[in-house]
C-alpha cells in the first residue's frame, strides 16, 4: 500500500521551477530516498508533503492525506525531524521531549525513545552543550515522539564524522524496524545506497529515475572489472575466448578484464589452468557514483 503518494508535483520560486513534475509513491515500511545535488529540489518536494509548502502544481498525499487541508490529521501520521538550530539553546534533552510529547494525542513513551537512541545519560543536558551526533539523535527521537507512521529525515548525517554519521544509518535502520515509512532526504551516496529499499534520483527538479540502489547500477551497465597482475605471461585469446570477457587490455604491468556474470570464476579458472598467479587481483563494479554520472551526466558534488 502506498503511504505516501507524489503526482505530477510542481513548485516554483518567482520564475525558478524548483520541483518539475515530481511523481512518486513510497510503500509501508521503505526506507525511500530522494537522492540529488545541492539545489535539485529535493527539500522543497518534502517540504510539499509534509504540508509546509503548497503545491503550484500536482499533488501530494500521506495516507490519503491532503497535508494542506488536514494539518491537524498529518500532524499525528508524519515526524519530521528538526533542523538543529530549531531548539532553544537552553533547552534540556528531557524538557525538550516532555514538550514535544505533550503536542500529540498518543504519544511515544519517549523515555524508552531517549533509551534506544542513547540519550539517557544526557537528559539533563542543555541542547547547545550536545555534540553534532548527540543533536542528530535528538532530532531523531523528537521526530518519532509522536508514533508517527511516516518519517521524514532531511540530511540528517550531513556534518556529522564518518563513525557519527555510521551510528545514525544504524538508528535510521533502527526506526524502520519500528514500522515506520522513512522519507530521506540526502546527497551521500553511501548512505543511499546503504540504507534505501528504493530511490528517487532528482536533478534541476525532475525526475531522472527510481528504482533500488542495485536496479538504478543494473539500468546502467551490469559489466565488471577484474584487474591483477599475471606471474606470467599469459595469450590473451584464452580469456577472450571466454563467453563472460568482453574486453582484454593492458595497463602497465597489469591486466584488465571487463565482462559479465560469473566473471571472477571464469578468469581465475583459466589462470589456474595454465599456472598463472593473479597478484593484487580486484574485483571492480559499477557503482551508484556511475550509475549518477550516467543518468544525469555530471557527478553528484559537481
Ligand atoms: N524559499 C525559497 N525561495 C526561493 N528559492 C528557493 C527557496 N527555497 C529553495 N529555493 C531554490 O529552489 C531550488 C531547490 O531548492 P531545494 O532546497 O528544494 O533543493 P535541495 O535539493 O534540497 O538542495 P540542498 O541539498 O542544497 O538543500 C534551489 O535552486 C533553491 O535555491
Amino acid at each position: 500500500m502506498a503511504i505516501i503518494e507524489v503526482d505530477g508535483l510542481v513548485k516554483r520560486y518567482g520564475e525558478h521551477t524548483a520541483v518539475d513534475g515530481v511523481s512518486f509513491a513510497v510503500e509501508q515500511g521503505e526506507i525511500f530516498g530522494i537522492l540529488g545535488p545541492n539545489g535539485a529540489g529535493k527539500t522543497t518536494t518534502v517540504e510539499c508533503v509534509e504540508g509546509l509548502r503548497v503545491p503550484d502544481g500536482g499533488t501530494a498525499r500521506v495516507c490519503g492525506i491532503d497535508p494542506q487541508r488536514d494539518t491537524g490529521e498529518l500532524r499525528h501520521l508524519l515526524g519530521a525531524q528538526l533542523q538543529a538550530s530549531e531548539l532553544p539553546d537552553k533547552l534540556t534533552v528531557g524538557e525538550a521531549m516532555e514538550l514535544y510529547s505533550s503536542f500529540y494525542r498518543r504519544p511515544a513513551d519517549w523515555r524508552a525513545l531517549i533509551d534506544t537512541l542513547g540519550l539517557t545519560g544526557k537528559l539533563g543536558t542543555q541542547f547547545r552543550r550536545l555534540s553534532g551526533g548527540q543533536k542528530q539523535r535528538l532530532s531523531i527521537a523528537l521526530a518519532l515522539v509522536g508514533d508517527p507512521k511516516v518519517a521524514v529525515l532531511d540530511e540528517l548525517t550531513t556534518g556529522l564524522d564518518p563513525q557519527a554519521r555510521r551510528d545514525t544509518w544504524d538508528l535510521i535502520e533502527g526506526v524502520r524496524d519500528r514500522g515506520v515509512t522513512v522519507l530521506l532526504v540526502t546527497h551521500f551516496m553511501e548512505e543511499a545506497e546503504r540504507l534505501c529499499d528504493r530511490l528517487a534520483v532528482i536533478d534541476a527538479g525532475r525526475l531522472v529515475a527510481l528504482d533500488s540502489p542495485a536496479g538504478l547500477v543494473a539500468r546502467v551497465d551490469d559489466r565488471q572489472r577484474i584487474r591483477f597482475r599475471p606471474s606470467a605471461p599469459l595469450d590473451h585469446a584464452l580469456l577472450t575466448a571466454l563467453p563472460e570477457v568482453a574486453s582484454v587490455e593492458r595497463a602497465g604491468s597489469q591486466l584488465v578484464v571487463t565482462g559479465t556474470g560469473n566473471l571472477l570464476l571464469a578468469v581465475t579458472t583459466v589462470l589456474a589452468r595454465h599456472q598463472v598467479v593473479a597478484a593484487d587481483l580486484r574485483v571492480e563494479q559499477t557503482s551508484l557514483d556511475d550509475a549518477f554520472v550516467a543518468l544525469t551526466g555530471r557527478p553528484i558534488d559537481a
